[in-house]
């Protein structure tokens, strides 16, 4: 079984069919990357990978256990679209709160505190409450918050919306060295640059997963330059 298997799942919102019949699999230490445009159901499946939302048809195993699951939530960190982050507190006021969540103890939580803040380069701002961080800095709190109880599985929903393209470098680079550790991570995005970036790609269009592989894999299969004119063949659209 792979890491993550999402099998035979569909849903639907009162009679709106969201998501049909997905079938995906993700390798442990894979970068994956869910493509489509706005309202493919991307924020619907990764709230199913984390039990948010449970799919009427179909299960999903992340490390072999059945979602929803408590030792998926132990294992998983993740980062919504929205910042979920308290604005009149500081930034190590709510990574105190999460890691107690978590169950992290003080002397442990000190020490992931400063690590992760390192790790998003917010460490000279740990004391500032969060209403006076930019957008960008939010983002990268985000990051961090899902980082702290160092989870095994990464999912990020659109985590560089909003970040300049430098940053989004070193954040890309700091998803790669979290590779290295052997993190699996699933990010949706509808960034085309970020997509080449990815070992993997599902490419979602209205609920159904129109291709999956790696981009050379797919740029090959559908003889296209980019995965942009992957994703505008697959759709249909060339
Ligand atoms: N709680 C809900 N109730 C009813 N409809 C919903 C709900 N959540 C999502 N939808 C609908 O499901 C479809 C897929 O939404 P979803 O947020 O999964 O798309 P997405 O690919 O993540 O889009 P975006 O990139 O804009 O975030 C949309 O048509 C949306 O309106």
């Amino acid at each position: 079984m792979s890491f993550v298997e999402v099998r035979n799942v569909s849903h639907s919102f009162g009679s709106e069919n969201v998501l049909n019949q997905i079938q995906l699999s993700v390798e442990k230490g894979k970068i994956f990357g869910l493509l489509g445009p706005s309202g493919a159901g991307k924020t619907t499946l990764v709230n199913m990978m984390i039990g948010i939302l449970t799919p009427n048809r179909g299960e999903i195993y992340i490390d072999s256990k059945k979602v929803p699951s408590f030792d998926v939530i132990d294992m998983t960190g993740y980062m919504a679209q929205s910042d979920a982050l308290y604005q009149e507190l500081t930034a190590r006021e709510n990574l105190e709160f999460i890691g107690s969540i978590y169950g992290l103890k003080s002397s442990d939580l000190k020490k992931r505190i400063n690590a992760v803040m390192e790790t998003v380069n917010l460490i000279d701002h740990l004391d500032k409450p969060v209403e006076k961080y930019s957008g960008g800095m939010k983002r990268r709190l985000s990051l961090a918050t899902a980082l702290l109880h160092e989870p095994k599985l990464l999912i990020l929903d659109e985590p560089t919306v909003g970040i300049d393209p430098v940053l989004r470098k070193e954040i890309w680079d700091e998803f790669r060295n979290l590779q290295r550790n052997g993190i699996t991570i699933i990010v949706t995005t509808h960034v085309m640059d970020e997509a080449e970036k990815c070992d993997e790609l599902g490419l979602l269009r209205d609920g159904v997963l129109m291709a999956q592989g790696s981009p050379s894999e797919l740029k090959e299969e559908y003889q296209s330059d980019s995965i942009e004119d992957v994703f505008l063949s697959v759709g249909g659209v060339k």
